[in-house]
């Protein structure tokens, strides 16, 4: 009803734009084109137009508040036809509109919203939060601070870096003697070396130029010769910001000799010293945080496969949805079976005494949807004991030993919870033959399974039940006694037990008819179908019932479902003209629809607008 009430309040915007005259007839042909996709919000708009502009006062499915909305919004547009002769109040009109209707409703909701809320509540709001994620909170403020902390470090340490020539720059500047001093860095290739004069225009440092051009103001100047004493003086300014080594270069392989020959030659200073240890830092400082920002997401991505992996299994107590046996019906022999289980559990039966095992495992075999996970969750809710479910496909995991890691944990967690049951669906998806595959994964899982059905004590009461629909393609050894010996099978259910089953699914329905006769003619009709299908139909049939608007739930609805669960929606049901009945049935109070399916040309109210 909401979402209806919002929807309408959508659509009385378009009427405020078409009469206002600014989307023109432009906008009127793309309405046009819009109804003839024939969508239902188109139907629902052109109706709430039709309402609009024709002075409709009805909105039948809008609330009171909504309706006198919708009302203020008609008044806004007759007012704003009047003033459709005057093209220079348009767009301010329709500026002023557009907020009216879209802006000042959601603002009135923000500022209701923050009178709601006091300081004391926001602070009480930001304590819970910081309670319950006190880990993730504790991580991130670790990592921002360590970023922090990294990023302060990288700039304290930054320093001008010289600038990188090639070497023939280096055996150049050799040859005309401008070098002053060479080092050698140990354990990598670079050279640094100092000229006699600072390359003012290329200089990376901005700070030397600026200064040299303001104490000299020499626009043409091009580079400074640093011995003279003025010069040095300038320089030692700005020193800070003047890298130690001007440039840099990498040396060439096989040519050391004749460098070295050339400066010695030359009689030029030269040395070889390691990294300094905070430059040696800086650098695995920057390879650290590049390597590991791109792994970080990765890194992420296996903790949450190896952290669900660990997680212990949920333990799932028959709480609010408490399933029992009254619930099942149809599968009595089945039930019978399960019976003796929940009474040995719940010590009623005294086993022992004969020399007696509780059967481990139970293996449900059936067609699908005949009530094979229902039965094991009304044993754990007739045992009342602790119930762990799981679908044989959560075993399937991407790293090998996950799955078996998966297997250990659920049995250990059962184990400590015992006496447990433990129900194991789709048994297929880890059960099935080893060796067929090259799926070590799959195999590890089931070899551990096997494991640990073997390894149960025989005081532990621990019972796995599992289902399955292919039995045939389970390992042999899952099937052997000791592990899944009782296999039971939840057969498609004959007439009398489709009969127990409709009466289970018609317990809380409004019907026109006695529930017995409806039980037993759907039971008539429904050969073949199993638990899953009835329940199906008679949820169908509700939902009928709810579109026609009906207070109960009349047979026909109950014949249409089973119509549509043997046949499906078939094509007389959605030709254009069942449509609109269809649609009218779902929205009685859309008087176009009403109009359709009297008879009236009306095309979903567009006409009223042109
Ligand atoms: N015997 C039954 N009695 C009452 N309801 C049933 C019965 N069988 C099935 N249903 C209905 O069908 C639904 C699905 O059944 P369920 O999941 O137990 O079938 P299943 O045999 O486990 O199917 P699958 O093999 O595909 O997992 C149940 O939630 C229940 O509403």
């Amino acid at each position: 009803m909401g979402n209806l009430n919002d929807m309408s309040l959508e659509m009385a915007a378009f009427p405020v734009q078409l009469h206002s005259g600014f989307f023109g007839s432009c906008q009127m042909s793309r309405l046009r084109v819009m109804h003839t996709k024939c969508s239902m919000k188109c139907k629902i708009l052109s109706s709430s137009v039709s309402n609009l502009c024709h002075g409709s006062h009805s909105f039948p499915l809008v609330n009171s508040k909504s309706q006198r909305r919708l009302l203020s919004i008609r008044s806004v547009i007759t007012a704003n036809g009047k003033k459709e002769n005057h093209p220079t109040n348009r767009e301010p009109n329709f500026l002023r509109k557009g907020f009216k209707l879209r802006l000042q409703p959601r603002l009135r909701l923000l500022s209701s919203r923050l009178k709601k809320t006091s300081i004391r509540s926001m602070l009480n709001n930001l304590g819970t939060y910081l309670r319950k994620n006190f880990k993730k909170v504790t991580l991130s403020a670790s990592i921002s601070v360590v970023l922090g902390l990294c990023y302060l470090f990288l700039k304290l340490t930054a320093m001008p870096t010289p600038k990188v020539v090639p070497y023939s720059d280096l055996i150049t500047n050799l040859q005309s003697g401008s070098v002053l001093k060479v080092l050698f860095e140990e354990g990598s290739r670079k050279i640094y070396y100092n000229t006699g004069s600072i390359d003012v225009e290329n200089n990376n440092d901005p700070q030397i130029k600026i200064a040299e051009m303001n104490d000299d103001d020499e626009n043409s100047i091009k580079s400074v010769d640093i011995t003279t004493p003025t010069v040095l003086r300038k320089v030692t300014r700005t020193k800070k910001s003047i890298p130690e080594w001007q440039y840099s270069t990498r040396k060439i392989d096989h040519d050391e000799s004749y460098l070295l020959g050339l400066m010695r030659e030359k009689g030029i200073t030269y040395s070889s010293s390691p990294q300094s240890m905070l430059m040696s830092m800086r650098n695995i400082l920057i390879t650290i945080i590049s390597l590991w920002i791109p792994l970080t997401p990765l890194m992420w991505l296996l903790y949450r496969q190896l952290s669900a992996a660990n997680s212990p299994a949920k333990k799932r107590r028959p709480s609010n949805q408490v399933v029992n046996f009254e619930d099942v019906e149809g599968v009595d022999t089945a039930k019978v079976e399960l019976m003796e289980i929940v009474l040995c559990l719940q010590g009623a039966i005294n086993y022992n005494k004969l020399g007696a095992k509780l059967p481990r495992g139970v293996l449900l075999v059936g067609p699908p949807g005949t009530g094979k996970t229902l039965l094991a969750r009304a044993v754990a809710g007739e045992a009342g004991v602790p119930f762990f479910t799981v679908s044989a496909s959560e075993f399937v995991e991407m790293f090998v030993g996950r799955g078996a890691a998966r297997i250990r944990d659920l049995f250990s967690v059962a184990r400590k919870n015992s006496p447990s049951i433990i129900f194991i669906d789709e048994l297929d998806a880890v059960g099935g033959k080893r060796g067929r595959s090259f799926n070590d994964e799959r195999d590890q899982t089931l070899n551990q399974l096997l494991t640990e059905m073997d390894g149960f004590e025989s005081d532990v009461n621990v019972i796995v039940i599992a289902a399955t629909n292919r039995p045939e393609a389970l390992d042999p050894a899952l099937c052997r006694p000791g592990r899944f010996s009782r296999k039971v099978f939840v057969g498609e259910p004959d007439e009398i037990g489709r009969r127990k089953i409709l009466s289970v699914h018609l317990r809380g329905i409004p019907l026109d008819e006695d529930s017995n006769v409806i039980s037993n003619l759907v039971a008539s009709l429904t050969q073949g179908f199993v638990g899953a299908d009835l329940a199906n139909i008679i949820n169908e049939a509700a939902l009928l019932a709810a579109r026609r608007g009906g207070e109960s739930v009349a047979r026909e609805d109950i014949m249409e479902a089973i119509e549509r669960a043997k046949f499906g929606i078939n094509e007389r049901q959605i030709s254009p003209s069942n449509l609109t009945k269809e649609i009218g049935k779902i929205f009685p109070w859309m008087p176009t629809f009403k109009s359709r399916t009297d008879g009236s040309p009306s095309l979903g109210g567009y006409q009223t607008l042109s």
